[in-house]
C-alpha cells in the first residue's frame, strides 16, 4: 500500500503481524550465535564459534559437518556422554539414554564437577549446580550444551556458556502450574499455621488457641507479576473467593480482566492487600522491591508469599518487618542465597513458613521439565537449534554481517521503550518502522523484528529471547507486532536509514517520550558504525546508545545543562555523549546524556530535585 508521510515522501506500507507459526525450517541452516556490545545477551564474535561445536555433532547435515571439519575436531561415530548432576525425571532420562551414555552423578562438588566434565558432551542441571566459568574452562571445550532443567538459568555463567561456545537451553514452561499450586499451597498454610502447629503437635503439644488463623475468602490477594505463574495463582486465588488484584506494568490489561484480576500500580497494591504472592523475575528492577520503604507502604499485618526469587526481597527488612508487626506473616519457597544460612534470622522467625525451593518439585513438573530437556539437549547435540535456546539466536551468516549494526540498535531501542512504561499501564502493541532505500525484498526485518521484541521483553521477564522463539513469545504475552516501511529516496547499499519503535497506548513514566498520537516514540540510527538514538516522543536528540542514558525534561536555559553537568561530576559519573532537542529556543527542551558508570540513588534523587528538571529517567540499555 503506497502512503504519504508528513514529509511528502511515498513509502510503502507493509504490515506483518505475529505470524502463529514460524517458518523454521527457513533458519535451520547455519546456527550463528552473535553478542550485542553489552547486554547480558550474547551476540556478535562468537557466531561461528559456537555454530562449528554444535556441527561437530554426529547427526548434523553434511555441508556444516565439512565446514565444522575444518576448524574443529570431529567425533561424529561417538556417542556423546551427558552429565545428569540433578535428579531428573525418568522419562526424560530414558530419552537421554537412546541417544547418549548418560552419567547420573548428583550433587558433586564443584571440584568434582570440574573433573568430570572434560568427559561430558552436555549437562543437565536444576537449580541447585553452579555452572561456573571454572566448569567451563574445565571442559576444555568439549562441553557443548548445558541444559537447566527448569525455567532460571542465575545458577549458569552465560558469558562464560557462550565465550566456550556452548549452548544453554532451559525449559520454560513445564513448571508453571507446579509453582503456582505450590503458592496457593504457601498461602493456605500460612494462613492456617499449618506447619507450626504440625511443629508443635510433633512436640507433644496440643496448643488450639495459639494457632488461630485467618480466612482467605473475602481478602484482597495481591499478584506481583502476572505471568505464567501470577496468573494460575490469580486464577486459583479466585476460586477460593479471594478478591484479586495485579500489578505488572507489563501486562495487558484484558489478560488480567478475562481472570477477574484488576490491574493496578504497584503502590496501590501493596497498600490494599491482605497478602501480597511474589511472581515477578529476578532483574536490576526487582531486585529488593520489597524493602523498608516498600514494607513502610504495606497494610499492618499484611503475609507475604515468595515462590519467584529471594533476591526480589530484601531479606533483613522482612525480618525487621515481621519483628515489629508490620508483616504478619512470610511463606518462602526462595531466598537470595540457596540454602540459606543455618542461623538464618529468617527462616528461624516463628511467623515465616519455609521450604527449600519446593516450586517446581512435583512428580508431573519433573516428569515434564525432564522431557522438555532431554529434548532440547538432544536435539541441540544434534546441531539443531531449539526454541529454548538461551544464548543463541539464529540467522544466515550473510545477513547478519549486513544488519549487524541494526541488530543491536533494534535491541537497544526495545530496551529503551520498554523501560518508559509507567506502572500499570501494560504493552499491547508495538509497530515499528523501518526508513529503507531497499525493495523490501532485499530487506529482511524478522531479525530485527525478533531483536526488538528481545529488548522489550528481556528486561522484564525470565524468556530469554532468540530468533526461533521471537514471533512465538510475543504473541504468548500477547504483544501484537505490526511493521511498517517507508521507502526513502537514497542508497540502496545502507538497509536502514532508521529504525522507530512505538509502543502504542502506554502511558510513559517519561511523558514527553509520548508523540502526539500517544504511544511511546524512540527512534534510532546506525552512526558510523554505531547505534544512536535519535528521537524520543516529538523530540530530535542525537546520543550513542551505551551502557547508561539519562533522559530529562528541561526548560531551555542558560545554565541547565551545567547544574546536571555538575551533579554527575561531583558523583564521578563521567559523561560520554550529550545531546538537546528542543521545540524551539527557551521553550522546553530535552537533555539526552550519556555516562560511563551507573549514577547511585542519591546523584539521581539530586537530579530530579534540581528545579530547571522537569522530569527525568535513567535507562540501563
Ligand atoms: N519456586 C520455584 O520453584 C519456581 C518455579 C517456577 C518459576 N519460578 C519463578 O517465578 C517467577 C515467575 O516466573 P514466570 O514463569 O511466571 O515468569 P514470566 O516471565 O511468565 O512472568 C513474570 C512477570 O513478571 C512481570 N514483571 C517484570 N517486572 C516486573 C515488576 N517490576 N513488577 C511487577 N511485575 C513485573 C513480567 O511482565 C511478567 O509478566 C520467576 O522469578 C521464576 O524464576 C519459581
Ligand atoms: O527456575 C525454576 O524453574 C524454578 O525455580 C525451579 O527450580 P528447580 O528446578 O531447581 O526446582
Amino acid at each position: 500500500m503506497a502512503s504519504v508521510t508528513a514529509a511528502g515522501k511515498a513509502f510503502l506500507h507493509l504490515s506483518a503481524t505475529t505470524p502463529d507459526h514460524l517458518p523454521l525450517t527457513s533458519f535451520s541452516s547455519p546456527a550463528v550465535c552473535f553478542r550485542s556490545s553489552r547486554s547480558r545477551s550474547p551476540f556478535f564474535g562468537l557466531d561461528l564459534r559456537l555454530r562449528l561445536r554444535l556441527a561437530t555433532s554426529s547427526k548434523i547435515p553434511a555441508p556444516h559437518a565439512r565446514s565444522a571439519a575444518r576448524g574443529l575436531r570431529i567425533e561424529a561415530a561417538a556417542r556423546p556422554t551427558i552429565l545428569v548432576a540433578e535428579k531428573l525425571g525418568e522419562a526424560g532420562l530414558a530419552l537421554l539414554r537412546e541417544f547418549a551414555n548418560v552419567d547420573c552423578s548428583y550433587n558433586l562438588s564443584p571440584q568434582d564437577l570440574c573433573s568430570k566434565i572434560s568427559l561430558c558432551d552436555a549437562l543437565i542441571v536444576r537449580s541447585g549446580t553452579k555452572v561456573t566459568r571454572e566448569v567451563f574452562d574445565a571442559s576444555r571445550g568439549r562441553l557443548k550444551v548445558v541444559g537447566r532443567a527448569g525455567v532460571g538459568i542465575d545458577n549458569v555463567d552465560l558469558h562464560a556458556a557462550t565465550e566456550s561456545g556452548c549452548l544453554v537451553v532451559n525449559a520454560p514452561t513445564a513448571n508453571t502450574v507446579a509453582a503456582a499450586e505450590h503458592g496457593i499451597a504457601l498461602l493456605a498454610s500460612m494462613a492456617r499455621n499449618i506447619a507450626q502447629a504440625d511443629a508443635s503437635m510433633k512436640a507433644g503439644k496440643w496448643q488450639r488457641n495459639k494457632y488461630v488463623g485467618v480466612s482467605l475468602v473475602g481478602k484482597t490477594l495481591a499478584v506481583m507479576g502476572f505471568g505464567k505463574v501470577g496468573s494460575e495463582v490469580a486464577r486459583r486465588a479466585k476460586g477460593l473467593g479471594m478478591h484479586v488484584i495485579a500489578h505488572d506494568p507489563y501486562a495487558p490489561a484484558d489478560r488480567a480482566r478475562a481472570i477477574g484480576a484488576e490491574l493496578v500500580s504497584f503502590d496501590e497494591a501493596i497498600t490494599t492487600a491482605d497478602f501480597i504472592s511474589l511472581h515477578m523475575p529476578l532483574t536490576t528492577t526487582t531486585e529488593k522491591l520489597f524493602n523498608d520503604e516498600a514494607f513502610a507502604k504495606v497494610k499492618k499485618g499484611v503475609r507475604i508469599i515468595n515462590v519467584a526469587r529471594g533476591g526480589v526481597v530484601d531479606e533483613d527488612a522482612l525480618v525487621r518487618a515481621l519483628d515489629n508487626g508490620t508483616v504478619a506473616q512470610a511463606a518462602l519457597d526462595v531466598f537470595t542465597v540457596e540454602p540459606p544460612p543455618k542461623d538464618s534470622k529468617l527462616v528461624m522467625h516463628e511467623n515465616v513458613t519455609v521450604t527449600p525451593h519446593l516450586g517446581a518439585s512435583t512428580v508431573e513438573a519433573q516428569e515434564g521439565v525432564a522431557v522438555e530437556i532431554a529434548e532440547a539437549v538432544i536435539g541441540a547435540l544434534k546441531g539443531e537449534l531449539a526454541a529454548t535456546a538461551v544464548n543463541a539466536p539464529m540467522v544466515p551468516a550473510e545477513v547478519l554481517s549486513e544488519l549487524a549494526p541494526y541488530v543491536i540498535l533494534a535491541e537497544k531501542l526495545g530496551r529503551l521503550a520498554v523501560q518508559l512504561v509507567a506502572g500499570g499501564s501494560g504493552i499491547k502493541g508495538v509497530k515499528v518502522v523501518y526508513t529503507s532505500a531497499r525493495d523490501p525484498d532485499d530487506l529482511d526485518t524478522r531479525i530485527l523484528r525478533a531483536m526488538i521484541t528481545k529488548g522489550i521483553i528481556e528486561p522484564i521477564s525470565n524468556v530469554f529471547v532468540n530468533i526461533v522463539n521471537a514471533d512465538y513469545t510475543a504473541k504468548q504475552r500477547g504483544l501484537r507486532i505490526s511493521e511498517e516501511r517507508i521507502h526513502i529516496d537514497s542508497s540502496p547499499e545502507v538497509p536502514l536509514d532508521s529504525i522507530q519503535v512505538h509502543l502504542t497506548h502506554v502511558e510513559s513514566k517519561f511523558a514527553s517520550a509520548l508523540s502526539d498520537t500517544g504511544d511511546i516514540t524512540v527512534e534510532g540510527r546506525v552512526k558510523d558504525g554505531y547505534p544512536h538514538l535519535t528521537l524520543v516522543g516529538s523530540f530530535s536528540v542525537d546520543v550513542s546508545l551505551e551502557q547508561y542514558v539519562i533522559l530529562c525534561r528541561n526548560v531551555d536555559k542558560p545554565g541547565n545543562i551545567g547544574r546536571v553537568g555538575r551533579i554527575l561530576g561531583e558523583q564521578n559519573v563521567n559523561i560520554s555523549f550529550m545531546s538537546v532537542g528542543r521545540i524551539a529556543p527557551r521553550k522546553q527542551a530535552i537533555m539526552a546524556i550519556g555516562v560511563d558508570e551507573e549514577p547511585d540513588k542519591e546523584t539521581l534523587k539530586k537530579i530530579g530535585e534540581s528545579p530547571a528538571i522537569e522530569e527525568f529517567v535513567f535507562l540501563k540499555l
